[in-house]
């Protein structure tokens, strides 16, 4: 199998001969949450790369620390040791450029608020002129599928609709970084293939930097170019597999392709393993 190992190591992966210049640098990231007895470390010397206009999904077993990653990731929690830097600066907030969609988009929409409005909250006068504002808007919920909604509320729309109004308020944001955590996690299977495709539509429309958290292992090949999985907890980094698939990715003729399916199975024995090298979890 065409993969890009470092079982049990906790190296920095790096692209290529290393020229390019990565988004995202995650370096030897350490997060304990409590103290004393109660204390539980949740990510183990984590280190990894994330370069421009890269899709790269992140999978691991349940529990293992996913979103305690994205939450250092996005400045809303400090790591106990280790750094995070976001085109070579330190996170410490919320960085300007990365915008997020979580799972729960009942939660993340407003409720009392239109769609449009819901989409312009996070903009701001940085974000241009109330005429520039708008034709973001309103070009945001056209290549979301939502083209003229622009005045209904979330509640008077499907579960998929209002995931594509969470997915069109971060591009409203121009994002260079868009972090995911199973976004497509409480969806139907068909909606979410139609909003898998969406997102990868809008990835080559945008040039947009994907980091896409998610426990679908079918899912996690399918959209990346790299999948990075996790350990059980603590999480550390068991392996990078670089995902050479023909584009355009397709829901039918992709997951048919020999190598889709020996990648999936790959994943698959290395999550079931909890991250031991998959030759000695299997033996048993
Ligand atoms: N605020 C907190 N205080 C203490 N422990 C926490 C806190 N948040 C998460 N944890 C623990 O850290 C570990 C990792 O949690 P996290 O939510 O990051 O995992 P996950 O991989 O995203 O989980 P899942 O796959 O179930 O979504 C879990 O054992 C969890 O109980």
């Amino acid at each position: 199998m065409d993969t890009n190992a470092f079982p049990g190591t906790q190296e920095t992966l790096t692209r290529g001969a290393g020229t390019l210049e990565p988004l995202l640098r995650v370096d030897n990231v350490t997060h304990t949450y409590g103290s004393g007895p109660d204390a539980h470390t949740a990510l183990k010397g984590l280190s990894f790369e994330i370069f421009p206009q890269e899709f790269v999904s992140i999978v691991g077993p349940s529990g293992a620390g996913k979103t305690t990653l994205l939450r250092t990731l996005s400045g809303l929690l400090a790591p106990t040791s280790g750094s995070v830097t976001i085109e070579g600066r330190p996170v410490t907030g919320v960085p300007e450029g990365m915008a997020m969609v979580f799972q729960d988009y009942s939660r993340s929409l407003l409720p009392w608020l239109t769609i449009e409005k819901n989409v312009a909250f996070p903009l701001t006068k940085d974000s241009g002129t109330a005429a520039e504002r708008r034709a973001l808007i309103d070009e945001s919920l056209e290549v979301v599928g939502l083209g003229g909604l622009n005045n209904r509320y979330p509640w008077q729309l499907s579960g998929g609709m209002q995931q594509r109004v969470a997915i069109a308020r971060a591009l409203a944001y121009r994002p260079r970084l868009l972090l995911m955590d199973e976004p497509f996690a409480s969806l139907d299977a068909q909606t979410r293939a139609d909003l898998e495709d969406l997102v990868l539509s809008l990835r080559q429309r945008y040039g947009v930097t994907v980091l896409f958290v998610t426990h679908d292992i079918d899912e996690s090949v399918y959209l990346a170019d790299r999948v990075l999985v996790l350990s059980k907890a603590p999480a550390r980094l068991v392996e990078n597999i670089e995902v050479r698939l023909p584009e355009p990715r397709d829901q039918i003729s992709t997951k048919e392709d020999e190598t889709f399916v020996q990648l999936r199975g790959h994943v698959a024995r290395l999550i079931r393993s909890g991250g031991e090298p998959v030759d000695a979890a299997q033996a048993r």
